[in-house]
């Protein structure tokens, strides 16, 4: 895909804290291709990539699986050097300068901990407060926030092999800010968590963002964190930048749709109405598709309306379906 799908974002003004130009990064892999014989290939699994976020700034950096996502994040915490481009963090050349950078960025992983697991939570923290030489003010400064606004207080004493996914990644995003960084990168913080941990996470973020200021790159499989996030989305696949801008705005590259789930008193043909349109019907569960990037309210005003409707959701669209949407639709145009 060409990258005119790319829309200049400026949503937020203010010096860039992440400034990437032209990244890349190849991985020389040795493939079997026979029974003693193996070939050296390549994998450019960051492929040219150009983009700065501004400080204060929360960004969706999305993509399919193998995109290119973590090594980007790899790349901007100094784990990895990139093979080409210029890459810049509060200034800082990650991969040259890793440990200066560490004091000014928190990482957290959603798949892995960077927790001491046989260790209560409190003492993984205590080892940050020295590790990171955070003044001891400031370090219970930020560990009582944390453990209010996180509600780990009953936690702090637990092994973290005792904790639960949720809270386990409570205490994963307190532990990425007791040193009070300006960036947050955030790889997948709401994977397998319920929809009250998943609300609690999302809910802190957006309170970090708004009133610390933290700059937050975060990358997700589930576009209900950008949608309650993110003003601004990047997607990447194949180590490109495939788009950059708003949320609505990839909804309507992607004409991607959004599911009303409707349970009715009882089963009946399927619905109609203005704007949607009726995709599975189970018993008096009825499934309707509708526009993205429009409002679910009209829609379920219409239906409550002129059905007898029990219950209902809305499912969003998973991010493969909108990126596959936007490749459908660009090779047809
Ligand atoms: N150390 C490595 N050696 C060789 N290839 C690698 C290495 N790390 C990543 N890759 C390859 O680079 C590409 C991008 O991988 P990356 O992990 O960055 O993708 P991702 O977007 O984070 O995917 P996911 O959503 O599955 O985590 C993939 O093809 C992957 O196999």
């Amino acid at each position: 895909m060409e990258p005119d799908l790319i829309a200049g974002p400026d949503l937020i003004a203010g010096p860039d804290l992440i400034e990437l130009d032209g990244v890349e990064k190849v991985f020389d892999v040795r493939k079997k291709t026979g029974f003693l014989r193996r070939e050296k290939h390549e994998v450019r699994a960051v492929d040219g990539i150009s983009f700065t976020v501004p400080r204060g700034e929360m960004v969706g950096y999305i993509g399919p699986n193998g995109a290119g996502k973590s090594t980007t994040i790899k790349m901007l915490t100094g784990i990895l050097t990139p093979s080409g481009g210029r890459l810049r963090v509060a200034g800082i050349d990650p991969s040259r300068e890793r440990t200066r950078l560490a004091r000014r960025i928190g990482v957290v992983f959603g798949q892995r901990t960077t927790l001491w697991w046989d260790l209560p939570l409190i003492d993984s923290y205590r080892l940050m407060h020295r590790m990171y030489r955070i003044p001891d003010a400031r370090y219970k400064e930020n560990l009582d926030r944390c453990v209010e606004l996180l509600e780990l207080a009953e936690l702090l004493d637990v092994p973290v092999r005792q904790l639960s996914l949720g809270q386990r990644m409570r205490g994963d995003i307190a532990a990425a800010l007791l040193h009070d960084p300006e960036v947050l990168y955030l790889d997948e913080p709401t994977i397998g968590l319920d929809v009250i941990s998943k609300a609690k996470v999302r809910g802190f973020l957006r309170d970090l963002n708004a009133e610390s200021g933290t700059t937050i790159l975060l990358t997700t499989h589930d576009l209900t964190d950008i949608e309650q996030l993110c003003k601004r989305v990047m997607v990447i696949d194949h180590g490109r930048l495939m788009y950059d801008g708003a949320l609505a705005g990839l909804h309507e590259a992607g004409e991607s749709e959004r599911t009303l789930v409707v349970d009715l008193e009882r089963e009946l043909p399927p619905l109609e109405v203005e704007s949607a349109r009726v995709v599975k019907v189970e018993g008096p569960r009825q499934w309707l598709a509708f526009p993205a990037a429009e409002s679910a309210a009209p829609l379920v005003a219409r239906v409550a309306e002129r059905y007898p409707m029990v219950d209902l959701s809305v499912r969003e669209p998973d991010i493969e379906a909108v990126i596959a949407k936007m490749y459908a639709d660009k090779s047809t145009s």
